[in-house]
């Protein structure tokens, strides 16, 4: 299981990806797409990449707004597993 990344761990790691926000022990982002449709292909482009990773975001679809949440579950908080399927996330779509 990967390690708890440290509080100074996360604050560097958090700006390799501006467009996500730490919120206790998960990073979130918000993306907006035109409507709902969008919004669910969207969500679909994330199942391969996170059957391939075995790290699943959690997902918040509200019409043509999609919240993603990362944590680590298993281990309680952030770990560098969160981080890189935030950046493999920034670089779809
Ligand atoms: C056994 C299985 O691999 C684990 O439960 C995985 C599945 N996907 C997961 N996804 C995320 N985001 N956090 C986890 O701790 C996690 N655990």
């Amino acid at each position: 299981m990967a390690e708890l990344l440290s509080a100074t761990e996360i604050q560097q790691m958090a700006t390799q990806i501006p467009q996500w926000s730490v919120e206790g022990k998960t990073i979130k982002c918000v993306k907006t797409f035109k409507g709902f449709v969008e919004a669910v292909a969207f969500v679909n482009q994330l199942v391969e990449p996170a059957e391939a990773a075995g790290h699943h975001p959690d997902l918040e679809i509200s019409y043509n707004k999609v919240t993603i949440t990362l944590t680590t579950h298993d281990a309680g908080g952030l770990t560098k597993n969160d981080f890189a399927m935030a950046e493999k996330i920034s670089s779809l779509s």
